[in-house]
């Protein structure tokens, strides 16, 4: 099957490609003025970045850095370990990064691009279904700090994103389900056609070299493309549209129970979780109805993603929930929906309605 470009219009638009053995198509990115290119990949996959590199001294001086597994790459040291490595090899603002991983090495990655001299080229390969239909594409990057998830970042777009299916083949499966809660996020907040997908497959059909998987991760990244050029910065959308904020479906609570965790669960299972929670909160402020609360807990649960939580006290969870950066002053702001794809803002949700919605995902409340 041919390989698919979805574009990104924009100030400096690019292109994201979905397709088999992609990194042929690196220097053609990159461009000629670059000389120097650092390669940040996640620690354990020094295998897939080989085949990248193999490519890049051809054209370039490649300086390979693998980074800690996972989440433990986004913080301020791992960045500035980054950075004076940078500094070291004499790196230039005509230089650039590429990175190779899953979510959290892109966040990390695209975040030393950014503050590099303020900003270089940065190429993402996702290596993760996660960092295929949402990390890589839109230009967030970020670290946590002890206070939150994602506290410290920049925008700063990617001037390409090559997602190589193939590279899914070594994916563990709970790693490629965890991915699955950001499409089915999607489906909720933009696009039911990847909620009848979802509904009507086999979840054990969704392998990586499926067509019905190859559906879901452009269909997701097309939702994605929809929402950030028309709100890169998150300011707010047009005509009542929440903007970009639209994608943190889910995330208020999702980053609360990944933070309060130490990071123990993934970030597609806390966005299913949290898109169960918030969707019973909308429903306790009659804004949902029960029957699309229903469709949440089945269609997460369908995919193998869990739909309860009680491993935090609400008073924990709530405490979190204020560092979420919808919040304005002391008063959280949720991301609700209506109804499939009617998404708006809930403002200072009453704490009733949040203590009840935890109680109903399993929670003590
Ligand atoms: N910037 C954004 O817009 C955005 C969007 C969504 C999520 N995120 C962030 O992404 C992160 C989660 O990303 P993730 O789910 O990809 O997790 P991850 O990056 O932590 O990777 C999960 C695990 O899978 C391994 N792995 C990755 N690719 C592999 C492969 N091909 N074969 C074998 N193992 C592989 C990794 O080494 C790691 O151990 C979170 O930090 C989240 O906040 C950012
Ligand atoms: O791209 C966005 O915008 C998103 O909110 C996508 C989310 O899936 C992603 O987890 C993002 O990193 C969350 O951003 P944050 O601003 O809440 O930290
Ligand atoms: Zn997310």
């Amino acid at each position: 099957m041919s390989d698919t470009t979805l574009h990104v219009p924009g100030a400096a638009p690019y292109d994201v490609i979905v397709g088999h053995g992609l990194a042929g198509r690196l220097p053609g990115i990159l461009g000629e003025s670059v000389e120097r290119v650092a390669v940040l990949f996640g620690g354990d996959l020094g295998a897939l970045a080989d085949g990248v590199v193999e490519v890049l001294v051809e054209h370039y001086d490649v300086l390979a850095l693998g980074l800690p597994i996972g989440e433990r790459a986004k913080t301020a040291a791992v960045a500035a370990d980054c950075w004076e490595a940078l500094g070291e090899a004499g790196f230039t603002r005509s230089d650039a990064v590429v990175t190779i991983g899953g979510g959290a090495t892109t966040d990390l990655g695209g975040f030393v691009a950014a503050t590099w001299l303020r900003g270089v080229r940065v190429v993402h390969l996702p290596t993760t279904v996660l960092g295929m239909v949402d990390a890589a594409v839109g230009g967030k990057t970020g670290i946590n700090t002890g206070a939150g998830k994602n506290l410290v970042g920049a925008f700063h777009e990617p001037t390409g994103v090559l997602c190589d299916l193939s590279l899914l083949e070594s994916l563990p499966r709970e790693e490629l389900v965890s991915g699955l809660g950001e499409v089915v996020k999607c489906g909720f907040i933009a696009d039911p056609a990847i909620l009848d997908l979802v509904e009507t497959h086999d979840p054990a059909s969704l392998t990586p070299s499926s067509a019905v998987l190859r559906e879901l991760i452009e269909r997701s990244i097309q939702v994605k493309i929809d929402v950030v050029v028309g709100d890169l910065k998150e300011r707010g959308g047009a005509d009542g549209h929440p903007g970009r904020e639209v994608l943190n479906y889910g995330h208020t609570l999702a980053h609360a129970i990944e933070r309060t965790s130490d990071y123990s669960v993934r970030h597609g299972e806390a966005v299913a979780i949290g898109c169960v929670y918030v969707a019973e909160v909308a429903a306790r402020a009659g804004l949902l109805d029960p029957s699309v609360v229903e469709r949440h807990r089945s269609a997460f649960a369908r995919v193998g993603l869990p739909t309860s939580y009680s491993a935090a006290s609400f008073d924990d969870l709530h405490a979190a929930m204020k560092m979420d950066k919808k919040a304005r002053g002391s008063q959280i702001r949720l991301l609700v929906l209506e109804d499939v794809g009617r998404p708006r803002v809930l403002a200072g949700p009453a704490e009733g309605d949040l203590r009840a919605a935890y109680s109903a995902i399993g929670g003590a409340a």
